[in-house]
């Protein structure tokens, strides 16, 4: 509430009040929103699509490499990329990540996957991360086990594909399960690879399915990701509660190495409270609350007696 005096211009002209309301929210809200395009610019350079191979004694390492000699023969430039020289957070950044992984005892990943296992699915769990931290991101994942596990067949590679979605990630193809004992890895492998590649090149039909019937592709595995974002993000965000942060899923860079398999966080082997990961997905938020409030300041209702010459704002509510 404001008690004017007679020489203020705003407190007596209503009209110019709610303008510059009117004015300032617009600011904030376009604001909020360039700096949310200069972020995401600045943080996306260039990037070669990944292959990660999850793998111990070399086979599903083997089948990536394979991958990566196909794509690059068709031109595409692409980085095989070893999990444990991977930092996991910068999977934001990419758009594209193809996973050849392995299954190994109780269906859990090989070792050289812990690291990133384990980051994918503690940030699958953790609310604060968000479903939209990879929605950049387009991948595939090949699965390579043996049926004789029952259950566990190929958990891991499914695992894998069910973390990456929950994160935001757009599946190009389903998970493909290839058996090193009775299957015919070899030829379940090229087809699969060959249906990636086809979408990829936007062309379709390129490859054979597990039946050996051609595979047409049904949609690019680029277009969607170069299309200009305003329309992008009709995010409804969870409330959070800022005194209940408290950094969970790991990364290389903000809380540690791992040493013998046991991660230790910061210096002191202190947890950060934030990691980058939540703090790009808190700022997202961030970014949704601010461009609300914006509008129901828009929405407030300004009322002002002639008498006393006050002027109340109603609102927002
Ligand atoms: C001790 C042991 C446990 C395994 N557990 C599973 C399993 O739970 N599920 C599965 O699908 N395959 C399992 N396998 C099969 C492996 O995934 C398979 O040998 C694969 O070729 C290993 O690939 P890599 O060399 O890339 O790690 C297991 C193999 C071994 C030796």
């Amino acid at each position: 509430m404001c008690k004017p005096n007679n020489y203020c211009y705003l407190c007596t002209n209503p009209a110019a009040l709610a303008a510059l309301l009117s004015f300032s929210s617009l600011f904030f809200f376009y604001q909020s929103r360039s700096l949310r395009r200069l972020r995401r610019l600045s943080s996306s350079p260039n990037r070669n699509p990944k292959i990660l191979f999850a793998s111990q004694t070399g086979t599903s390492e083997a089948l990536a490499r394979r991958l990566a000699a196909l794509l690059r023969s068709s031109g595409f430039g692409v980085d095989l990329v070893h999990p444990q020289q991977y930092e996991p957070e910068d999977l934001q950044q990419e758009t594209l990540v193809l996973i050849v992984a392995s299954t190994w005892e109780d269906g859990k990943p090989p070792g050289n996957a812990a690291f990133l296992a384990r980051w994918l699915s503690e940030s699958a769990e953790d609310f604060r991360v968000g479903s939209l931290i990879l929605s950049r991101c387009r991948f595939a994942v090949f699965g390579v086990g043996s049926g004789s596990y029952g259950q566990s067949f190929n958990a891991a590679a499914r695992d894998f594909a069910r973390w990456m979605r929950a994160l935001g990630a757009v599946e190009m193809v389903p998970v493909c399960e290839g058996d090193v004992d009775s299957g015919d890895l070899d030829g379940v492998f090229e087809s699969w690879s060959g249906r990636v590649l086809g979408l990829l090149k936007g062309g379709g039909g390129v490859g054979k399915d597990e039946k050996g019937l051609d595979v047409r592709a049904e949609s690019d595995g680029f277009d969607e990701l170069e299309e200009d974002d305003e329309d992008e993000e009709v995010v409804e965000p969870e409330d959070v509660d800022m005194e209940d942060i408290a950094g969970k899923a790991p990364s290389r860079r903000s809380s540690g190495v791992l040493t013998n398999g046991v991660l230790k966080n910061g210096e002191n082997g202190v947890k950060e409270m934030v990691t980058p990961v939540i703090r790009t997905s808190l700022e997202k938020q961030m970014d949704y609350v601010t461009a609300t409030r914006s509008w129901r300041m828009l929405q407030a209702r300004i009322l002002w007696d002639r008498e006393s010459q006050v002027v109340e704002i109603e609102g927002p509510w």
